[in-house]
C-alpha cells in the first residue's frame, strides 16, 4: 500500500491547510487541520495520529504547561485548543480591550497577539524578550512563556515587576494569577549570580551576599572555590553606562556626545520610515528598564568569590540544577590585562535597526553578555558578529561549520572593518595560520578545534597558540548545529570571556536546543522573518510544493522494494519530477531568473544536471571547478542554472539567485529547508518593484517524500510563509523536448536506477560537515555506479539519453574569464596556493 498522506504540517499545534491548485491560480494556506484533511481527502490512520501527537508534543515545549497540565489526550492539532474544560469565557475583558493586543491563556503560558492592534509594535518588542515565538503569521502571532524565555528576559535586564507590569498593560484581560505566580517563581532566582572573568580569573558574582553564602555551602560548588583566595570579596560595582556600539548613527557622531543612549534610538536613521520609528519608540521602553538597572549598578556593591577555569562547567551545571543559572558577562572596558585589538567598522558601514537592537541586548549594560542572536538567513548575522568584535576590541575567535564559511567570514571582516589583514588568521584543514600581534582574530572550523585524533605538526602549533591565549569574544556561527559534546570540547580548550552564538533557526531535530542555554547563554534577540521581508531587508518569497505523480513503472518498483534507500532514489528519480524540474527551469530562465537546483542525493544531482546540460557542484568538486561554476553563474548570461548538493545549503552568498528548486532533501529537516530558503532571501533584486523570489519543493506524490515535505515546512510556516500546492504545471504537456516522454526512455531510466547499488540513495556526506544528522557512506565516484554501457545493452536500443547524460557543462565552462567577486577571487587564490604547494613538494 502506498503510505498515506500525513495530515500535518503542524508545529506547536498549528497546521497548514494545503489546497491543490493550478500554477496560475495558487491558493494560499489556511490554518485549520480539519480543513486540510477535508481538502486533500486523506484520513489519518491510528499510527499517523500517534506520529502527530509526538510531533505536537515535541514542538510545544513549555515547562509552564508541563507544570500546570498533565498534557491530556491530543486527537488532532486543533481540538486541544477548544476542549470543553478550557472554556475561557469567564475571563473578563478590559473595557478598552480592542486597543490591547494580547490574549493570555491562563493555564499554559501561551500568548496570542493580534498584529493589527495599534500597540502591536510595542507589544512585539516586549514579548520577544520574555517569551518564545511559536508562530508568526500575518494576522496572529503565538508565543509561549517558558523558564528559558524568562531567564533570557532577566539576563537582558528585565525585572519580575517589569515583566508583570508590561504583560498586564498589553493584555485584554486581567493577568491570570497562575501566570503571575509562574513568572515570580521563575524570575526570583534568575539573574542573581553572574559568571565574570576579571583580570584573567573567573568570579561568581552577585549583588546579594547571602546568595553567594548559600552557593558556598553547596557540596558541589563550595569545594570549587579557590583555596587561599578571600572567601567573599566586596567591591563597588563598575560604571557600566555610556557604551557606544559602532555602526550606529550615535557612533558616527550624528548626536551630541553627551546625549542619553536611549534617545539615539528615536532618530537613529534620518530616513527611517514610520515602522522603524515605532520600533525605536517601542524599544525605548525596554531600554529604559535596562538603564534603570544600570543606574543602580553604579552605586551598588558586588560580592564575589573566585573559581578556577577548569571548574566552570561544573559550577554552571550545578547552578542550573539549583535554579540559579549563571549569566555570563565580560567587563571588557575594564580589562587591562588583555591587549586591545585595533579594529573598527569602516565609516561607510551602517548597521540596520534590527542589528542594532540585537547588539543593544548584548551590550545593554556596558558589558558583553554571552548569548544567542537569532536572525533570518541573509539578514546579516556576519555583520552583527563583526560589530560585536569591533565593540569588544579584544582578540576574537570565530568558529564556523565549514572551510568555505571561514573564507567568507574573513572576507566579510575585511569588507566591513579596518582590521589589518595580517591580524586575521584562519585555521582549517587547508590553512593553518597564526597572527603575529598580541591581539588578533582567528577564524576556524569547529572540527579543527575539536579534533580528537593526533594532529599534524603545523595543526598542533596553531592549536597550542589558540589554547595559550585568552580570547575576549568567541563567535559561534550556525550555533544550533553544534553537538553539545563538541561544544563542551570547544569551551574546555578555549578560554574566552564572552560567547556570541549566531543562528537563523534555533531548532534541532533532536530536541537538544535547550543545552545551548546553558552552554552559551540565553537567546538575546530574535527577529521576525516576515517583518524583515516586508521592510525589504530580505526578499519576499513565493513558496510552492509541486506534486509530481509517480509513473507506473517507478511506482510499481517503489511499492515492491522494501529498501528505504532504493525507495528514496526511486522517488527522487521519478521521471515526472524530472520533467517538472525541466519545465520550471525553462520557465524561470525565460523570466530572467537565476536558478539553483538542490539535490542532497549525488547520483540524482549528476543525472539531472548532465541530462539538462547544467553545471553542478558537490562535495567532491575540486575548488577551482567550483570557483569557475559560481563565477559563471554570477556573471555569465548563458549560465542561469546550477545544481548544488547540500554543500550549498549554508554560507553561499549568491545574491544573483532568485529561484530555488529542491529535488531531493534531507528527510524532515526544518533547519535545512529554512537554510536553503536563505539562499534566495538575499536576492540583489529584492527591492525591485513587484519582485518575488521563488522556492519550489518537488515532491513525488504518494511517497514518503510527502510526509517529510510537510515536516520540513513546519518552521517556515511558523515564520508566516504560505506553501502553495501545485498539482499540475500548466503547459508542461506541450513543452518541446520534454525529457522521458516515451515509455522507452522511462524504462531505461528505471533500469539505471535499479542497477545502482544501495548507497546511491544516501544523502551526501561531506568531510567536516556538521549538518548530516543521518549520514550515509560518502558517495561520489565509488558510490554511484555509472552504467552507461550496460544500459545500452540492457535496453537493447539506441539511447539518446545516454549521450546527453555525458555532456558535462562543468567541462564546457572551463576557462571562461577571471573571477570578479572578492569571495570567489579568494577561493581561487587559495586553490592556486594549494596547487603551488603541491608542485613544490614534487
Ligand atoms: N547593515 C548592512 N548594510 C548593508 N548590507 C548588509 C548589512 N547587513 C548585512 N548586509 C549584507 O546582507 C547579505 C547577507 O548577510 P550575511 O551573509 O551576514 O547573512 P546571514 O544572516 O549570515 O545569512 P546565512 O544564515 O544565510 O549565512 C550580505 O551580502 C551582507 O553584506
Amino acid at each position: 500500500m502506498p503510505p498515506k498522506r500525513k495530515a500535518t504540517t503542524a508545529a506547536g499545534g498549528r497546521a497548514a491547510k494545503r489546497v491543490a491548485s493550478g500554477v496560475n491560480t495558487p491558493v494560499s494556506m489556511g490554518s485549520s487541520e480539519d480543513d486540510y484533511t477535508d481538502t486533500v481527502g486523506a484520513e489519518a490512520s491510528e499510527t499517523e495520529a500517534e506520529d502527530l501527537k509526538k510531533l505536537i508534543s515535541k514542538f510545544s515545549a513549555s515547562s509552564y504547561r508541563q507544570k500546570n497540565h498533565s498534557a491530556g489526550n491530543v486527537g488532532d492539532a486543533a481540538s486541544r485548543l477548544f476542549k470543553r474544560d478550557r472554556d475561557l469565557s469567564s475571563l473578563t475583558l478590559k473595557p478598552d480591550h480592542v486597543n490591547r493586543p494580547l490574549w493570555l491563556d491562563p493555564d499554559r503560558g501561551r500568548i496570542v497577539m493580534e498584529t493589527f492592534s495599534p500597540s502591536f509594535k510595542q507589544a512585539q518588542n516586549f514579548l520577544i524578550n520574555v517569551a518564545e515565538p511559536q508562530s508568526r503569521t500575518t494576522n496572529v502571532h503565538e508565543y509561549t512563556i517558558t523558564g528559558h524565555s524568562l531567564f533570557a528576559a532577566v539576563s537582558v535586564g528585565l525585572t519580575t515587576n517589569d515583566i508583570i507590569r508590561q504583560l498586564e498593560a498589553f493584555s485584554k484581560t486581567k493577568l491570570p494569577e497562575g501566570l503571575k505566580e509562574f513568572i515570580v517563581t521563575n524570575t526570583q532566582s534568575f539573574g542573581k549570580v553572574r559568571l565574570v572573568l576579571k583580570h584573567n580569573s573567573f568570579y561568581i558574582e552577585s549583588q546579594d551576599a547571602a546568595v553567594l553564602q548559600t552557593l558556598l555551602r553547596d557540596e558541589v560548588i563550595g569545594p570549587c572555590r579557590i583555596e587561599g583566595a578571600e572567601e567573599i570579596s566586596t567591591e563597588k560595582a563598575s560604571k557600566m553606562a555610556g557604551l557606544v556600539i559602532p555602526g550606529t548613527k550615535m557612533a558616527a557622531g550624528a548626536r551630541q556626545a553627551n546625549e542619553k543612549p536611549v534617545e539615539r534610538l528615536r532618530d537613529k536613521d534620518d530616513d527611517d520610515d514610520d515602522d522603524e520609528f515605532n520600533d525605536a519608540e517601542a524599544e525605548k521602553d525596554m531600554t529604559e528598564f535596562l538603564r534603570d538597572e544600570d543606574d543602580d549598578d553604579e552605586t551598588d556593591q558586588v560580592h564575589s568569590f573566585q573559581v578556577p577555569g577548569s571548574h566552570i562547567q561544573k559550577v554552571q551545571e550545578r547552578c542550573n540544577q539549583l535554579g540559579l543559572p549563571l549569566t555570563e558577562e565580560y567587563d571588557f572596558r575594564n580589562d587591562d590585562v588583555n591587549a586591545n585589538l585595533v579594529i573598527d567598522l569602516k565609516p561607510t558601514a551602517q548597521i540596520r535597526y534590527y542589528q542594532e537592537h540585537a547588539l543593544n541586548k548584548m551590550f545593554g549594560n556596558g558589558r558583553a553578555r554571552s548569548g544567542i542572536i537569532v536572525l533570518p538567513c541573509g539578514a546579516g548575522k556576519t555583520l552583527v558578529g563583526i560589530t560585536a568584535a569591533c565593540t569588544v576590541k579584544k582578540s576574537v575567535i570565530v568558529l564556523c561549520t565549514s572551510g568555505m564559511s571561514v573564507v567568507q567570514w574573513r572576507a566579510e571582516f575585511l569588507k566591513w572593518s579596518n582590521i589589518n589583514p595580517d591580524d586575521i588568521a584562519t585555521f582549517t584543514s587547508d590553512h593553518k595560520d597564526k597572527f603575529n600581534d598580541k591581539a588578533g582574530i582567528i577564524i576556524c572550523t569547529y572540527s579543527m578545534v575539536t579534533q580528537a585524533s593526533r594532529r599534524a605538526h603545523d595543526s598542533q602549533v596553531v592549536m597550542d597558540f589558540i589554547m595559550s591565549k585568552e580570547w575576549g569574544l568567541m563567535i559561534l556561527d550556525e550555533v544550533h548545529v553544534v553537538p553539545a559534546e563538541m561544544f563542551r570540547k570547544v569551551t574546555e580548550k578555549v578560554a574566552t570571556h564572552s560567547k556570541l552564538g549566531l543562528t537563523a533557526t534555533l531548532l534541532r531535530e533532536d530536541d537538544k536546543i535547550k543545552d545551548l542555554n546553558f552552554l552559551i547563554g540565553p537567546k538575546l534577540y530574535e527577529a521576525n522573518w516576515l517583518q524583515l521581508s516586508e521592510e525589504g531587508h530580505i526578499a519576499r518569497v513565493q513558496c510552492a510544493e509541486v506534486w509530481c505523480p509517480m509513473t507506473t513503472e517507478f511506482y510499481t518498483e517503489y511499492l515492491r522494494t522494501k529498501n528505504t534507500n532504493k525507495r528514496s532514489l526511486l522517488s527522487t528519480m521519478n521521471p515526472r519530477k524530472y520533467q517538472a524540474c525541466q519545465f520550471l527551469i525553462d520557465f524561470h530562465e525565460r523570466r530572467g531568473d537565476k536558478v539553483i537546483v538542490f539535490s542532497d542525493n549525488v547520483y540524482a544531482l549528476k543525472k539531472y544536471a548532465l541530462k539538462l546540460g547544467k553545471a553542478f557542484i558537490y562535495g567532491d568538486t575540486p575548488p577551482h571547478e567550483r570557483i569557475r561554476i559560481l563565477e559563471n553563474f554570477q556573471l555569465n548570461p548563458d549560465v542561469n542554472t546550477i545544481f548544488l548538493s547540500k554543500i550549498g545549503d549554508t554560507s553561499l552568498d549568491l545574491p544573483e539567485a532568485t529561484c530555488l528548486i529542491q529535488v531531493s532533501s534531507h528527510y524532515g529537516s526544518r533547519r535545512q529547508e529554512a537554510q536553503r530558503l536563505g539562499r534566495i532571501l538575499r536576492a540583489k533584486r529584492r527591492n525591485d518593484e513587484g519582485f518575488n523570489a521563488f522556492f519550489y519543493s518537488l515532491v513525488s506524490k504518494d511517497t514518503n517524500e510527502m510526509f517529510y515535505s510537510s515536516k520540513r515546512q513546519a518552521f517556515l510556516v511558523d515564520q508566516g510563509y504560505a506553501f502553495k500546492v501545485i498539482t499540475h504545471l500548466n503547459g508542461i504537456d506541450q513543452m518541446p523536448k520534454l525529457a522521458f516522454s516515451t515509455g522507452l526512455e522511462r524504462r531505461e531510466l528505471l533500469t539505471d536506477v535499479m542497477l545502482q547499488n544501495e548507497t546511491a540513495g544516501d544523502v551526501e556526506k561531506i568531510e567536516g560537515d556538521l549538518f548530516g544528522e543521518r549520514q550515509g557512506r560518502p558517495s561520489g565516484k565509488k558510490g554511484a555506479r555509472r552504467t552507461a554501457g550496460t544500459l545500452s545493452e540492457l535496453s537493447g536500443g539506441q539511447d539518446m539519453a545516454y549521450v546527453e547524460y555525458n555532456k558535462s557543462r562543468n567541462k564546457e565552462l572551463k576557462g571562461k574569464g577571471g573571477p570578479q567577486n572578492a569571495f570567489i577571487r579568494k577561493l581561487k587564490r587559495d586553490a592556486e596556493k594549494r596547487k603551488a604547494a603541491a608542485r613544490s613538494l614534487q
